[in-house]
């Protein structure tokens, strides 16, 4: 890239009609942005669109105009000169007709300068942003944005989605409960403020491996305000009022502790995975001051750093756009014109990433006798091992505390249980819940992701097929949370499970499902050739289990593949 690139980005995947102008050469970026706001309800896709093809043409003239001025001051750049070097467009994901509208026109704008077009995903933008305006190397990255959510990490030429919302959005989740209120779009701000004013009210809590749902804890939510089931069973701490409601604020309150501390869970376990630490956010939602607390919070607790870019570049807009146009252009990553169709369902491991070098994970390698694992400390004694689920301050204090009680007595009950049914697993010594403190024989050499065999993921598969078949699920088999020997003679692949803190009883075909979901992301995230490994785990899954979880797995993750 010449120093002095110059780049047009132009956004507009659902509100916000934005163009942006980034110049490299000063590293600044300037933003014009016109916002949709819906009359009532949430945002309609027409009226979307028509604010787009209202708005984007004036706003990428505005742009266009900063960049003519930057250009009269650059000696490099002559009278006849374009003032920008390439128009990069969100080409996805996002709301059909708007994108449609937004593409053509950065096709005008592109061949009227005479100059390439760049095709960025909006998701990757959300997360570059952060990379970029921290200098971060290889950080995790927690998008937390109106349609989307999830937990990302960067290997082999891609990023990885290491966990993701099962169901919706977390922004568009929160402005579903607003709407049940009657409150104007978008709710996420109006949650925040609602919520200082109020009290903890306990709500669903939903995490599976790096996975995690909203419908639970939504539908709790308008229940409680409502008067509804969940209010009275879930043992709310605030007083219903007369008429039979949780106080709206008590709600908004109990709904950021429930939702903001999955994601910051979520992060915690992918930064445990990856052995980063680095983690940055991204997305509308990270305007949330709660969110960037607890993120910020249990960073600090595991001495990672954590970055949050200026609210104007988490709220979706073009700067973002602009700033990764400029990194793929410099990469020779542009695209013609009949290329340049736009993807409503674009997700960010589609890309290619061309602007990255192929950095090799490395590893933080775990010290000989303190482990720090995702939620808990483990202690190697001798040939027994001591795990302590340590309170983790960004959590409400009543939350965190019924957690690490509930994990610690599953995590014992589960992993003896397992074991009565042949599965490898360490012998639970001792157990004191109260004190949140197990006790358990030392196995195997090493953790899985550092020995990532054949034959030791076919131990994995068969062995989840086992207690599948037994009625429970492990919750969250990553290649962290299995032992395996380092001797690497084991056709067998002996492989110990452990770590069954997130494990139930169940009998649905989908939790069996979200096993092998949660394995298989963990094997994108840690693994070189995942797909053959997954391939030889579904493998040996069939051969135990029940091939029908197969199908359900198909469709779960075809699911996860929501706008
Ligand atoms: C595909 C694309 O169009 C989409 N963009 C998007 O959702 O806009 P974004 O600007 O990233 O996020 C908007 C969401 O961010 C929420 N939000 C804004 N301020 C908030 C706050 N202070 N607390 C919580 N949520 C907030 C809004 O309620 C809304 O749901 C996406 O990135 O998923
Ligand atoms: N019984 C055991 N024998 C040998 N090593 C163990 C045993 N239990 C735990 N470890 C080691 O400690 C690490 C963390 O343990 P564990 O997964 O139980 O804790 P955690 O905090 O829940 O971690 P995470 O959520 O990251 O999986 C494991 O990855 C493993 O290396
Ligand atoms: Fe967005």
């Amino acid at each position: 890239m010449t120093p002095d690139t110059r780049v047009l980005g132009i956004e507009g995947t659902a509100w916000a009609a934005s163009a942006a102008v980034y110049d490299r050469a000063t590293d600044t970026v300037e933003i014009e942005t016109e916002a949709y706001q819906p009359d009532s309800g949430g945002i309609h896709p027409r009226e979307a669109a028509e604010h787009m093809g209202d708005n984007s043409p004036d706003v990428v003239e505005r742009a266009l105009a900063h960049a003519r001025e930057l250009a009269a001051d650059d000696p490099d750049c002559g009278a006849d000169d374009p003032p920008v070097d390439c128009v990069a467009f969100s080409r996805g994901p996002g709301l059909g007709p708007c994108l449609r509208i937004v593409a053509t026109a950065a096709r005008a704008v592109a061949q009227r300068l005479d100059v390439p077009l760049v095709g960025v995903n909006h998701m990757v933008a959300h997360l570059e942003i952060g990379r970029h305006r921290s200098g971060f190397e290889s950080p995790v990255c927690l998008n937390a944005s109106g349609a989307n959510a999830h937990v990302l990490a960067y290997r082999n030429g891609r990023y990885r989605v290491l966990g993701e919302t099962m169901d919706t959005g977390v922004g568009n989740a929160i402005d579903k409960f607003t709407r049940h209120l009657d409150w104007s779009h978008p709710g996420g701000p109006k949650v925040e403020e609602a919520a200082e004013d109020g009290a903890y009210h306990e709500l669903p809590y939903v995490v599976k491996g790096m996975d995690f749902s909203f419908s639970g804890v939504m539908s709790a939510a308008k229940d409680a305000v409502d008067g509804g089931p969940a209010s009275s069973a879930s043992g709310a701490s605030s007083d219903p009022r007369s008429d039979g409601g949780v106080p709206v604020e008590d709600v908004c309150h109990g709904l950021q502790e429930s939702v903001f501390a999955m994601l910051t869970e979520v992060s915690e376990r992918a930064l445990s995975l990856t052995g980063s630490d680095e983690l940055v956010l991204g997305g509308g939602v990270g305007q949330n001051a709660r969110l960037r607390e607890m993120l910020g919070e249990m960073c600090e607790q595991r001495g990672a750093d954590f970055f949050a870019p200026e609210a104007r570049f988490l709220r979706d807009n073009a700067g973002m756009i602009a700033v990764l146009g400029a990194k793929m252009y410099a990469a020779g990553d542009t695209l013609s014109i009949a290329e340049s169709g736009i993807d409503a369902d674009f997700r960010p491991d589609q890309v290619e990433v061309s602007w990255r070098e192929d950095e090799s994970p490395h590893y933080r390698p775990d010290d000989a006798d303190e482990l720090q694992g995702a939620e808990a400390t483990v202690e190697i004694d001798g040939d027994r091992v001591v795990k302590h689920r340590r309170p983790r301050s960004y959590r409400h204090p009543e939350l965190d505390e019924r957690l690490r009680v509930e994990r610690t007595r599953e995590e014992a009950r589960l992993t003896a249980e397992a074991r009565r049914h042949g599965v490898p697993t360490p012998v639970v010594l001792d157990v004191d819940p109260w004190e949140t403190r197990l006790v358990f024989e030392r196995v195997g050499d090493a953790d899985l992701r550092e020995r990532l065999t054949e034959p030791n993921v076919r131990a994995v598969g068969r062995h989840l097929a086992t207690i599948h078949e037994a009625g429970f699920v492990h919750g969250d088999p990553t290649t962290r949370n299995v032992r395996v020997s380092l001797d690497g003679t084991d056709d067998d692949g002996r492989a110990y499970l452990i770590d069954f803190g997130l494990g139930y009883y169940t009998d649905d075909r989908e939790d069996y499902a979200m096993d092998l979901h949660v394995l298989a992301q963990s094997l994108a995230g840690t693994a070189d050739d995942p797909e053959s490994l997954l391939a030889a785990a579904e493998e040996a899954y069939s051969s135990v289990g029940d091939e029908r979880v197969l199908d359900t797995l198909r469709a779960v993750e075809g699911r996860g593949r929501y706008q």
